[in-house]
């Protein structure tokens, strides 16, 4: 009996549950092509749609000529946005509250716009059919600047001119969209009007883009004889997907079947709804067959969600010994064409008013003007919940900026300033409960671990060698501590399109003792396959190997909101342990049932439940499954399943302390980082390996965007960085080496104590490589150069304080 003779230990580590380093199960597949991504689906007589795209970002559509297309042998459809408009489709609601065309509708407003969908046999000749339809544009004034926007005569949105209110109340210009503010801005004006110290910035964060190595896709395949749709695509949130498409349509729920298959990454790019949706699925009802739409890289960066594009104006108060007092903030948030922001219903500017961040600030405002321009639309998380990485990296140019006028060490001001660990839960001024939290200890592990007194020791040298002509390198020590808020979350406060943001698990135990468990969310490569059945195998006592987790299909899995803003494992991951325990409940009736004892006298030990005071009379979670099934339990219905609806009754906040250090040369703007150091606490730590690919990753975007990766326009709206020869991604050349490590405070409201993680490091890291470019100018009086950090800005910055000279 091998069961008798294996040590506890043998047992646990047998389960792979919380806090093991598991391997990734679903890289066996990735690994070897055996990945089943939206473009490997191929059924029987699919058709290929491409668009016609605008080329101009600001026009009036006088006359769409579709002849010369719809001759091309191969072409079997041509949409318009006058096919759309009897099926009240040409139009579309976004998450924002806002509407967006599907297909041009009298007038085009971004470059890359969607004009016409061409179905064809195939996808070169839908291809060579788009270049055939002839359409005649009358261009207009461009607006690419939203303070531009706010002030001119040109009317953007033709179809809101009468409407003076929007989505989130009134309109103040015909291309406003919104005011949001939070916290009391009388008081916060008082005190920093009455400061001994103050401090006001604009800090930029430049407009981006998520640019998953998969774009976005879907197919659709309309069964009209029974009245089945099927949708196949791209979706980090497949359920609302579904819900929307039959509210669009008016095809009954029931009806539809929404399936996310392996994502190539998602990054927020995937979260809203895009025509290409739309067009496919009318396209697949028109014709009757399946239809596929795959975007390109270039329509992938210049049509889809972009991310950020905030001005964020603040001031920041405080006494001469550095002791906050208050912040103010007003943003301009250029959202393009269409309000299509990936946010909770009730939060325009998403979580931004996280913008305090680490600090005990007594009072705050915050206010957000959202303005229409002619570019794309979107604004979408990219890697961060719902703007945090802006309120992050606002706090935290803000904190430099006043470290330099109290002529102060920064990472001495963030000390005197974190809210202290006695303090949590903790409210802040602009209406957030932290819920957790050891700030110093994080900052005093870190600062120690990057051996901070020397560096600055060093950098102070380098600056005297730099002064004496000695060197041409400066040297930049960027520090970053930042809060998150993740795992929307309470449905009260959070909702997309009215559903509320609750999160599902449903398990289902095998009489073998092995199991299936469906979750509402979906991995775009995070490792759920891997992580949820860690937590599972942890509350049931089944091996992790022995349990599948499915995601992504709704007619098996229970509705979710799907996954983004790293709520998977706050929220999914809480449904997924108590249904564990929901199991574990009916397994310990079961269990004292097969010892006859009564059910207060067993209990649970690892992968069994145990006879209380005589451990060796046992039954294990394998012989319980068995009896589920196979024995007549007086009392008990048979079978071992569970389901979990969980809402979260507040979000988590995980922490983290990053440093990075950089050599930048003055000469040629180019810079070289000798050392990264992150420390995150996302609470519990599920699986330290799929964390600690979840901040590289996470840091390697953060490079990206603060070091070179931008969307660009020209005056007349031309998207200047369409391709990957233009929009950096860093290879592993650009790439440093990473630190990792970590503290470990758990959230007290969720059932395992975890925290997110996944968006993190790109919070923390975009103002940890910024302020390592600012420090190592700040000897020389730089006080706010805007991103991307790219070569030419950082030569720039160098000519401008006279250090060529
Ligand atoms: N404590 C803890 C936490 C966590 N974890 C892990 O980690 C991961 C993550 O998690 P989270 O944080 O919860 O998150 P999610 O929800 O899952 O996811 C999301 C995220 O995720 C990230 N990551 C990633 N990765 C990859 N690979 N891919 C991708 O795509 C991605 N994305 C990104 C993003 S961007 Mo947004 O959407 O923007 O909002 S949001 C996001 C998973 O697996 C989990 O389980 C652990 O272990 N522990
Ligand atoms: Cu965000």
């Amino acid at each position: 009996m091998k069961d008798e003779v294996e040590s506890r230990d043998d047992r646990v580590a047998n389960l792979k549950g919380l806090g093991s380093a598991r391997k990734r199960v679903e890289d066996v597949r990735f690994t070897q092509g055996k990945g089943n991504y939206v473009d490997d689906i191929k059924l029987p007589g699919m058709l290929h749609g491409d668009f016609v795209r605008s080329p101009y970002a600001h026009a009036r559509v006088k006359s769409i000529n579709i002849d010369a297309a719809m001759a091309l042998d191969g072409v079997v459809a041509v949409l318009t946005a006058k096919d759309l408009e009897p099926l009240s489709l040409h139009w579309m609601p976004t998450l924002a509250g806002d509407k967006q065309m599907v297909l041009a509708d009298g007038k085009v407003l971004f470059q890359g716009q969607e004009v016409a969908f061409v179905v064809a046999r195939d996808r070169y000749v839908a291809a060579d059919a788009v270049e055939l339809v002839e359409v005649d544009y009358e261009e207009l004034p461009v607006l690419t600047d939203p303070f531009e926007a706010m002030k001119s005569d040109t009317v953007l949105r033709e179809d809101l001119e009468d409407g003076a209110d929007g989505a989130h109340g009134p309109r103040r210009h015909h291309n406003h969209i919104f005011l949001w503010e939070e916290g009391d801005k009388a008081a916060t004006e008082e005190v920093i009007d009455s400061a001994e110290v103050v401090v006001e910035e604009m800090v930029y964060y430049h407009r981006t883009h998520p640019c998953p190595l998969e774009t976005c896709g879907a197919v659709a395949s309309m069964d009209k004889v029974n009245g089945k749709l099927t949708l196949y695509g791209t979706f980090q949130a497949p359920h609302v997907v579904r819900t929307v498409a039959s509210l669009l349509s008016g095809i009954e729920e029931h009806n539809i079947r929404v399936v996310s298959p392996d994502i190539g990454g998602g990054f927020g790019n995937k979260v809203g709804v895009y025509p290409g949706y739309v067009c496919s699925i009318v396209a697949s009802i028109v014709t009757g067959l399946p239809v596929k739409w795959v975007e390109d890289r270039m329509e992938n960066l210049m049509a889809t969600a972009f991310a950020r594009d905030y001005w964020m104006q603040g001031k920041i108060s405080a006494t001469k010994e550095g002791k906050i007092t208050g912040l103010h903030c007003h943003v301009t948030a250029d959202h393009g064409a269409f309000d299509a922001c990936a946010d909770p219903t009730k939060y325009p500017a998403g979580f931004f008013h996280i913008c305090t961040g680490s600090y005990d600030i007594p009072v705050a405002y915050v206010g957000v003007d959202g303005v229409y321009t002619n570019k794309a639309p979107g604004g979408v998380a990219y890697r961060c919940s719902f703007r945090v990485t802006e309120a992050a990296y606002f706090i935290e140019r803000m904190i430099e900026v006043l470290a330099m006028e109290l002529n102060m060490d920064a990472a001495e001001l963030r000390r005197i300033n974190f809210i202290r660990k006695e303090q949590f839960p903790y409210q802040s001024a602009l209406g957030w409960e932290y819920d957790s939290g050891d700030y110093h200890t994080a900052w005093d592990k870190a600062l120690t671990s990057v051996g901070y007194d020397d560096l600055r020791r060093e950098q102070a040298e380098r600056v005297e060698a730099f002064k004496r002509g000695e060197t041409r390198k400066l040297m930049g020590i960027g520090l970053s501590f930042f809060t998150e808020i993740v795992g929307a979350g309470p449905v009260k406060n959070c909702d997309i399109l009215g559903m509320g943001m609750f999160d599902s698990c449903e398990i289902r135990i095998h009489p073998t003792g092995s199991a299936i468990a469906r979750l509402g969310t979906i991995s775009q490569g995070q490792g759920h396959a891997t992580t949820f059945a860690q937590i599972l195998a942890t509350e049931t006592g089944i091996p992790a190997d022995s349990i599948t987790i499915e995601e992504g299909d709704t007619d098996t899995a229970p509705y979710g909101l799907g996954t983004y803003g790293s709520r998977s494992t706050p929220v999914a991951g809480a449904a997924t342990a108590l249904a564990g325990r929901k199991i574990r409940a009916k397994a310990q009736m079961i269990a004292a049932y097969l010892l006859e004892v009564h059910d207060d006298d067993v209990e649970f030990d690892v992968d069994r439940f145990v006879l209380k005071g005589a451990p060796e009379r046992f039954k294990t979670m394998k012989e319980i499954a068995y009896a589920a099934y196979n024995q007549a339990i007086p009392g008990i219905e048979p079978g071992l399943e569970a389901v979990s609806y969980y809402d979260p009754p507040n979000m988590t906040y995980p922490f983290g302390a990053y440093v990075c250090v950089m050599d930048v040369d003055v000469d040629t703007g180019t810079t070289d980082i000798r050392q990264f150091y992150a420390l995150d606490d996302c609470g519990t730590r599920i699986n330290p390996m799929v964390i600690e690919g979840q901040v590289h990753g996470g840091l390697t975007e953060a490079l990206a965007i603060a070091m070179g990766q931008e969307i660009a326009y020209d005056d007349l709206g031309n998207c200047k960085t369409g391709t990957l020869m233009d929009f950096f991604i860093p290879t592993a050349w650009e790439t440093p080496n990473y630190v990792t490590d970590h503290t470990e405070t758990p959230s007290p409201h969720h059932p395992i104590g975890a925290k997110g993680v996944g968006e993190s490091p790109n919070v923390g890291g975009v103002p940890a490589f910024s302020n390592a470019v600012h420090d190592a100018f700040r000897a020389f009086g730089l006080r706010q150069a805007h991103m991307p950090h790219d070569h030419w800005r950082i030569w720039q910055i160098a000519n401008d304080l006279g250090l060529h000279d």
